[in-house]
């Protein structure tokens, strides 16, 4: 084989020996170009002319160019002026890339190259956003290719204002352009978001009075901080049940692109259901730490029509649980939609004047189904739905059936398990020897998990938190609640037979005049 050097030699020999030629060539080529040139260059419409002229220097100078300079920029600039109002306030989707991009890039400023940094307090929390002073630059890397954010600032004339812009600017080789655009950008809005959002506090929302809807300041939903300190650790429940509710709660969370690919929006229904202190609320807690989630409390009884409840559903943000308090009383949404069509109207005064109260439009049982799985419910996505009542019989099965609903979640009364969990809350103890005597009381009496944390408390204070005496005054006052519980049970046992039995006794004696007003004299 030739080396190299020759190879080079030869081919210089053939470029000295060929250069008389390719002279010559370009020679006659330019005699029959020349004129050609010119005819076009004074036939041609002159605009055209200096259009193509242009663009065919200008390529060719941008190929020199990008010989020279291999490197592409691309601005995330700090949304200005430009931020849109609406009467709610700034609009929800104004651009957040350059928050997004700061965030990301906060955590690269922990790097070592990046020396001069800027503090700014979270727009929520207490914590501190560290970003780059101005001038700064930080080297990031993305599947092996190198690239570089730097903080720049400009001046902006617009008009008679004068001001400062800022860019964040991601500077790379055009040769990973694709790459950049394509994949790296979309993954630092998203590191960026998830930063942005762990930062953040959550909120607990409540929506507005529909009829305030015409006042200047109204908001769909105000909200406060949320700070509630269950978890599902706190939460007393069979642990299998409990296992099986976070298990479901992760399938939901991480997999978005599962729900993409079967077509499914991508959000989830639970319904819990039980007696009053099972833990409902306590539960709807829990998931809301779990997933790191914000909750819309929605109170029913307070919006108008079907069109406000659709309002409030756009109004809320993804990663979100809406939720509806003990459902079977918000509305009537018992018994199904057909016959809620043919009630009649209110037959006596009362009633009728009760009706004229209520607003024309009430929200319907459609349009809370259409609330819960119609198209406008799709939008937006990463939503649980929860439904709580006491009286899961009285339910329309439209509204809580599968899919819907997708899990029935049956909060029942304290057991042995669940008791377990609240002696460790409120004890600090996961084994005693009168753990036994508790249990016996459980199996016999239905106490729910509010009952016996109040027992718990009482046993805590009378017992000084000693595990021995607060366990054996937890038996004694356990013991007390259950006979308090059976006595008021068979007093509203017997108060309703009383009550039935005047009511039947007073039917009897009006059915009885009826009939004597009624015979022949
Ligand atoms: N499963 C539970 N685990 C821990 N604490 C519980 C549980 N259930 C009830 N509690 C305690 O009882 C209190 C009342 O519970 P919660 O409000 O969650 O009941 P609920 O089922 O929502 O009742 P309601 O049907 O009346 O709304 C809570 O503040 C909590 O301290
Ligand atoms: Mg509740």
């Amino acid at each position: 084989m030739a080396e190299p050097g020759k190879v080079v030699v030869r081919w210089q020999r053939w470029a000295f020996a060929n250069l008389g030629s390719v002279f010559t060539n370009f020679g006659s080529l330019w005699l029959i170009l020349a004129p050609l040139v010119s005819l076009v260059a004074t036939y041609a419409p002159r605009r055209l002319f200096h259009t193509y002229f242009n663009l065919f220097l200008r390529r060719r100078s941008r190929r020199i160019l990008n010989v020279v300079d291999p490197y592409v920029t691309v601005d995330v600039s700090e949304p200005g002026s430009d931020v849109r109002y609406s009467r709610y306030g700034p609009v929800s989707d104004c651009d957040s890339t350059y928050e997004e991009v700061k965030a990301y890039l906060s955590g690269a400023c922990w790097q070592d190259d990046a020396r001069e940094l800027r503090a700014e307090g979270a727009r929520e929390g207490d914590g501190l956003v560290i970003s780059m002073r101005d001038g700064q630059d930080v080297a990031d890397e993305f599947r092996g290719v190198p690239l570089w954010w730097s903080s720049v600032v400009e001046k902006d004339v617009q008009g008679q204002r004068q001001g400062k812009r800022r860019f964040q600017r991601l500077t790379f080789h055009l040769r990973h352009r694709r790459l950049v655009i394509d994949e790296y950008l979309p993954h630092v809005r998203r590191r960026g978001r998830e930063i942005l959002f762990s930062n953040r506090r959550r909120r607990l929302y409540t929506n507005s009075k529909s009829r305030d809807v015409y006042s200047y300041e109204y908001k769909s939903w105000s909200y406060i901080d949320f700070d509630h300190p269950t978890t599902f650790d706190t939460l007393a429940m069979e642990p299998a049940k409990k296992k099986e509710i976070m298990d479901d709660l992760d399938a939901f969370r991480e997999n978005r692109d599962f729900y993409r690919r079967t077509g499914k929006p991508w959000k989830r229904g639970y319904l819990l259901y039980g007696p009053p202190g099972t833990g409902k609320s306590t539960m709807v807690a829990a998931m809301a730490n779990y997933l790191d989630y914000d909750i819309y409390d929605v109170e029913l009884t307070v919006v108008n029509t079907n069109t406000d409840l659709r309002r409030l559903l756009i109004e809320t943000t993804s990663k979100s649980i809406i939720v509806i308090e003990d459902i079977d009383c918000s509305l009537d949404l018992t018994g199904d939609r057909a016959k809620q069509r043919r009630r009649p109207g209110p037959s006596t005064k009362a009633a009728a004047d009760d009706a004229d109260d209520r607003p024309r439009n009430a929200v319907t049982l459609s349009g809370l189904l259409n609330f819960i799985d119609g198209l406008w419910s799709a939008c937006g996505g990463e939503r649980i739905v929860v439904f709580t009542t006491n009286h899961v019989d009285k339910l329309d099965p439209a509204l809580i059936r599968r899919g819907r609903m997708d899990m029935h979640i049956e909060m029942s009364y304290c057991g042995f398990e669940a008791f377990r969990t609240l002696a460790k809350n409120y004890l600090g103890i996961d084994e005693h020897e009168l753990f036994g005597s508790v249990e016996e009381v459980l199996r016999e009496v239905e106490l729910t998990p509010a009952d016996v944390a109040e027992c718990l408390m009482t046993a805590r204070r009378a017992g000084a938190g000693e595990p021995s005496p607060c366990l054996e005054i937890l038996v004694d006052e356990l013991k007390k609640r259950a006979e308090e519980k059976e006595k008021a049970e068979a007093e509203a046992r017997a108060k309703a037979e009383a009550e039935a039995k005047a009511a039947a006794e007073a039917e009897a004696e009006a059915n009885a005049a009826e009939m004597a007003r009624g015979s022949p004299r």
